[in-house]
């Protein structure tokens, strides 16, 4: 058995990505390779944050004992984990609906099998001071069921999201959502840039779990 460091695992309605509104575990990991200016799980991100040491089976049990399908790993970034691998396949084997969301740094490839998870992968924009830690090499593993996540502040941003959409011609190989950094830009600012360019194929998202619950509450 391998041991995950797991900041924090919860049961709540998915805020975020293509299962919006549906519920899921959510196991949120230590650490992260990147440092995004608006990250708002920076509690799980040092190596001194506190956290608990878990194994395989004791996140089988956890999840047999909530009855749930959805699961969502975070973090932090769930995918440089040791043996992350060998836990999302557990996962998969036991018929979970395994969903990763990645910070679009960290080569997706090796994930990639017949039985697999769903990607909420992030374009780090300007604004996040992360976009030169992207590895565009993963969009040609995306499907549909996909989704590649761009979190704006700004025109700049929006303007960067709108280049890297037609270069990669994103929306034809995954589901593109466009999300406001929480509190730096208003939401209908994003639509009415939505408008002008006649953005047709992209979804507007905002983090639903920031709206119900405290925006500063943890595990939820
Ligand atoms: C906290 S990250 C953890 C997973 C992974 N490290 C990543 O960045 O995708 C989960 C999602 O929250 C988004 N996020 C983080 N801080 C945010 C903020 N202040 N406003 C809106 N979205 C934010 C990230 O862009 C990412 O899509
Ligand atoms: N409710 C809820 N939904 C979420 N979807 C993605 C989350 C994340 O932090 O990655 C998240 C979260 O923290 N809470
Ligand atoms: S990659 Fe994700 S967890 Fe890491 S700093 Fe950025 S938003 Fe936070
Ligand atoms: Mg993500």
């Amino acid at each position: 058995m391998n041991k995950y460091k797991v900041i924090e695992k919860f049961i709540s309605i998915n805020g975020e990505g293509s299962r919006a509104g549906q519920l899921s575990a959510f196991i949120r990991f230590n650490y992260c390779n990147l440092n995004c200016s608006y990250c708002d799980t920076k509690y799980a991100n040092t190596v001194d944050a506190s956290y608990e040491l878990l194994t395989e089976q004791d996140i089988l049990d956890y999840l047999n004992d909530n009855n749930v399908i959805n699961v969502t790993l975070t973090g932090g970034e769930p995918l440089i984990q040791d043996n992350i691998d060998i836990l999302i396949n557990l996962l998969l084997e036991n018929n979970y609906s395994v969903e990763i969301e990645t910070n679009g740094s960290i080569d997706i490839k090796p994930f990639i099998n017949k039985k697999r998870p769903i990607f909420t992968l992030d374009y780090k924009t300007p604004s996040s001071n992360m976009e030169n830690k992207m590895y565009l090499n993963n969009y040609q593993y995306l499907t549909k069921n996909d989704v590649v996540k761009f979190v704006v502040g700004n025109y700049d941003d929006l303007n960067k999201t709108k280049e890297i959409i037609n270069t990669y011609d994103l929306t034809n190989h995954a589901k593109v959502y466009l999300s406001p950094v929480f509190g730096m830009i208003e939401p209908s600012t994003i639509v009415d840039y939505m408008i002008k360019h006649q953005m047709n194929d992209v979804y507007m998202q905002l983090q639903m779990h920031k709206f119900i619950w405290d925006v500063n509450q943890r595990g939820v």
